[in-house]
């Protein structure tokens, strides 16, 4: 079943922010304006520096000698139960294919508004150009413009929102993509390991798996303590891939010890985040991490999103192995189409969305 909302949505102007940046207003746009508690505080003033999240290394994890793969695992373990995030390195995917993507997102970002508006993100919906997630008139809006495409399995493309402009674009992301999906994999064969369950548990487990991208462009804005770049949210996928632009600002934060702390990009790593369906699956081993991303007053960032998910068909719910009298089921199962459409269909609200897996009861049934 394919996440599309069945009710109706007005939502009022949104406007575009990067072409609310060349106007150079003299306020904020009230929408923009975040209430008193959700402001960011700005890094100058922000109680921790930059956290240095976790990094694991793929080609420690691909090792032969048992050794070293094992310490490597045991990397990954700490990152997911502790962070729910980590930074890997030696991914196995060229760097040249990173710089495409990158260039690619950015050149079709700095079109002219006709041109992006040609792939409209229709309200309510999470394709093509616009601003997701938004549902009502009176929503505070995000200071992003979003792009935002279905990649597999195929049914769920939407064509004629899969730009023309600039030229390499979609034989760009076709083969962005296939890295992507081979390095989620991967990393979630060692997942896997790290639990102590057979490599292929979740591939098994997930059937022809959905692959979506989403690439955010915040432009700077005049008021960064003010307004916030995405609201902050865990992301129902299974994985997600992040890779942050070259040259961007520091934006991402991620909620830790109650605190939000920023990560700093390291050159080539891509950032990596459990989504809620590893959550679900790991019967809250490794949870999905809240994050955010905040502004810069003179700089842009660019972020490239993948998130990888089960098949929508698949009927999902805590790991049998997972569940014991110390740890006892903490969520219902559920299809994996419906959480979707459930998460598609609600606005970004920190972790409430995964309420929807909650158990009431305590028996996994
Ligand atoms: C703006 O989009 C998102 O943030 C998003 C949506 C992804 C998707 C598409 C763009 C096309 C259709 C599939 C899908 C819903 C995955 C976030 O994705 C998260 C949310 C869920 C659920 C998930 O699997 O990834
Ligand atoms: O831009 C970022 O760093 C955060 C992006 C993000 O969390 C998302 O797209 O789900
Ligand atoms: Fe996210």
């Amino acid at each position: 079943m394919a996440p599309v909302p069945s009710f109706p949505i007005k939502v009022g102007h949104i406007d575009d922010v990067q072409e609310l940046r060349k106007s150079k207003p003299a306020t904020i746009p009230e929408r923009f304006v975040r209430d008193m508690a959700e402001r960011p505080k700005l890094a100058a003033t922000l109680s921790s520096s930059p956290s240095d999240i976790p990094i694991v290394d793929l080609s420690k994890l691909m090792k032969r000698d048992k050794d070293e793969q094992k310490s490597e695992i045991m990397q990954l373990k700490t990152a997911c139960e502790e962070w729910g995030f980590f930074q890997v390195v030696n991914h196995g995917i060229d760097l040249n294919v990173l710089e495409s993507i990158e260039k690619v997102a950015k050149d079709f970002f700095m079109l002219p508004l006709e041109e992006k508006q040609k792939y409209p993100m229709a309200p309510g919906t999470v394709q093509g150009y616009g601003q997701a997630f938004v549902f009502s008139e009176n929503q505070k809006l995000d200071w992003c413009n979003m792009f935002a495409l279905g990649v597999e399995p195929p049914f769920i493309r939407n064509p004629k929102l899969w730009p023309s402009k600039p030229d390499d674009f979609r034989d760009t992301l076709e083969i962005y993509s296939r890295e992507v999906r081979k390095l989620c994999k991967n990393l979630l064969k060692y997942i896997a390991a790290s639990l102590g369950l057979k490599g292929d548990v979740f591939e098994e487990m997930f059937g022809v798996a959905v692959q979506a991208v989403r690439m955010n462009y915040y432009p700077p804005c005049p008021r960064p303590d003010l307004v916030l770049g995405l609201s902050p949210h865990s992301d129902g996928s299974a994985l997600t891939v992040l890779q942050q632009g070259k040259d961007s600002s520091v934006g991402l934060q991620i909620l830790k010890d109650n605190k939000w702390v920023s990560v700093q990009p390291i050159p080539n790593a891509l950032v990596i985040n459990i989504g809620d369906t590893i959550e679900v699956l790991t019967n809250g081993k490794y949870k999905s991490v809240e994050h955010r991303a905040v502004t810069h007053k003179e700089k842009d960032r660019l972020s490239i999103v993948t998130f990888y998910a089960p098949s929508y068909e698949v009927e999902l719910g805590p790991i049998p192995e997972l569940v014991d009298e110390k740890n006892p089921c903490r969520y219902r199962r559920y299809n994996h189409g419906e959480y979707s459409k459930h998460y598609v269909t609600n606005k970004l609200q920190g972790k409430k969305t995964l309420d929807f897996a909650k158990m009431e009861s305590k028996t996994c049934a």
